[in-house]
């Protein structure tokens, strides 16, 4: 198993008020002095952002975030630029670090008025500090019109900890949120900005971690690790001198009903890709040539039904199952002889003995029941998207993405091995580790990506990864060679087109 113990953490706001306590507490270091170094952060990047902003508005809440706020116009002020701080909410609610920040920033003189509808300035640099961690339940109306306001204003943004009405557990808009150009998050990164509307409310995102002790980061571990794929790839053994196919594991790709051939053919050849030794594809008889006419590296047998697909599977270390596998009652057999092929039991699964990999369609059939498929079972790695995830807990796409954590985890708590809930910051689960790939872009918005991802993650099964650490690379190697492949523009982008960068990165 990779060693996830060295991936950054990403932290809920509780953890994060635990750490705040830890910090002040056992650390020593005053509230005050924190939110003075959170301010002096935020400064320090508004000005490598925006080097000669004309103007800096900041929208102050009555939380603690807003004490950010008042203390980084307290800075601007001192530097000599025209700052103004429009304060959302009863400033008699302001109280203690908070409260001492916005006094300073008055003494100083630094204007401070209230928040009015068309109050905004329509120059400069506009500082989001109105709601951070501390935020509970839905924008309330006051603070819904100041976010909306922000977003109106078509100035450059920067939000301080967290783009304001979004949820810093589950990434989910809470009514409204700001959609900053970038934020500066303080002492730990918050998982929410990593998934769901978080990216896109973000911006670019930096980490401040304003000289927390690092007893008080031990003191409270994170239980979502944000995963590098550099690091990962640093742990993968290279090929032994002498290997031979035999050892670079064979994997069987099931699916290819009609009219989705390309589906299975992607599939197998982005399996070849990621160096399994032995690729072969299950599919209709009519889909053989025209996948041995493009990739003659794999074995393409055509097969009737489950009969012919059980010899296929006996001597496989992974199958992935689903890639154009359709609906039709052939995609049934076919779906039930794999997962009964498959090793069930965790002995044989920890033996890495045989893994199936079940996207698309046969997520579609897992379902509704295809087949009596008993489950949980450890020797399965599920990659839905939201909607196949929403089928599988009986919910709706809403539903998964108001909290991806929670849903990942769900699925995983229901159908037992390694599930990958995928969409922006796709989460990895196996019931123990919680993991966040943020790799990818929207350019992956396109026909045959789960193909490819299924391939891929079946190819690291075969050479012998544990489904977890098999799951974690792929995804990761998958939304980064999209990241690469991109450069050339995300519209257009093919999922045949990450084949070679995938390979490039692999090394
Ligand atoms: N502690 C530290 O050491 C450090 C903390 N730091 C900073 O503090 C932030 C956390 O501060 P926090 O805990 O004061 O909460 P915060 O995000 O300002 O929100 C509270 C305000 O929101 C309001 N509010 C709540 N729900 C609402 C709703 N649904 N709709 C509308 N309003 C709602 C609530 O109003 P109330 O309900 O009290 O009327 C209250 O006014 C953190 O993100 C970081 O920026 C840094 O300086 C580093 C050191
Ligand atoms: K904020």
């Amino acid at each position: 198993m990779f060693d996830y113990s060295t991936q950054q953490g990403l932290y809920s706001a509780a953890q994060t008020r635990a750490l705040d306590r830890h910090a002040i507490e056992k650390g020593g270091i005053a509230g005050g002095i924190l939110m003075a170094r959170a301010a002096a952060a935020a400064w320090e990047l508004l000005l490598q952002r925006w080097p000669e902003p004309r103007r800096i508005q900041v929208v102050c809440g009555t939380g603690n975030n807003g004490g950010d706020g008042y203390l980084l116009a307290d800075i601007a002020h001192k530097r000599g630029f025209p700052v103004t701080v429009w304060q959302v909410g009863d400033a008699g609610r302001i109280a203690g670090d908070a409260l001492r920040a916005r006094e300073q920033a008055l003494a100083n003189g630094v204007v401070v008025a209230p928040f009015a509808r068309d109050c905004l300035a329509a120059e400069g640099v506009l500082v989001d500090a109105l709601l951070g961690t501390g935020l509970g339940g839905e924008v309330r109306p006051a603070q819904y019109e100041a976010i909306v306001a922000m977003n109106a204003a078509g100035l450059p943004l920067l939000a301080l900890d967290i783009p304001s009405g979004l949820c810093a557990d589950s990434g989910r808009v809470l009514g409204a949120a700001v959609k900053a150009d970038a934020t500066a998050t303080f002492i730990v990164a918050k998982r929410g900005l990593y998934t769901g509307a978080g990216p896109a409310c973000c911006g670019d995102i930096h980490l401040a971690t304003i000289g927390v002790p690092r007893a008080s980061l031990a003191a409270n571990p994170a239980a979502v690790q944000r995963l590098d794929l550099y690091s990962l790839l640093a742990q993968w053994p290279a090929r032994k001198p002498d290997a031979h196919k035999g050892d670079c594991g064979r994997v069987v790709v099931v699916g290819g009903d009609d009219g989705m051939g390309g589906a299975i053919l992607l599939a197998a050849e982005a399996a070849l890709r990621c160096g399994a030794g032995l690729v072969s594809a299950a599919t209709r008889e009519r889909h053989v040539s025209a996948l041995l006419a493009r990739c003659p590296e794999a074995m393409a047998r055509g097969v009737r039904g489950g009969q012919d697909l059980a010899p296929m599977l006996a001597a496989v270390d992974a199958i992935a199952l689903g890639p154009g596998l359709g609906q039709s009652s052939w995609s049934e057999q076919l779906f039930q002889a794999a997962c009964d092929q498959a090793a069930c039991d965790q002995a044989a699964c920890e033996a890495q003995d045989k893994t199936l990999v079940v996207d698309a369609d046969g997520l579609n059939l897992l379902a509704g029941g295809a087949g009596g498929v008993r489950f949980p079972r450890q020797d399965w790695v599920l990659t839905p998207h939201p909607g196949e995830a929403a089928r599988l807990l009986g919910t709706d796409t809403a539903a998964i993405q108001a909290d991806r954590f929670a849903a990942v985890q769900a699925l995983q708590a229901r159908y037992g091995g390694v599930v990958v809930l995928k969409g922006k910051g796709s989460l990895i689960c196996d019931g123990r580790h919680l993991l966040l790939s943020d790799y990818g872009n929207p350019g992956m918005a396109s026909g045959g990506m789960g193909d490819v991802l299924s391939g891929v993650i079946a190819a690291l099964l075969a050479q012998g990864l544990a489904p977890l650490d098999a799951a974690a690379l792929g995804v990761c190697l998958h939304g980064a060679a999209a990241d690469s492949a991109a450069g050339a523009g995300q519209r257009g982008l093919l999922a045949s087109d990450l084949l070679a960068p995938m390979r490039e990165l692999l090394g």
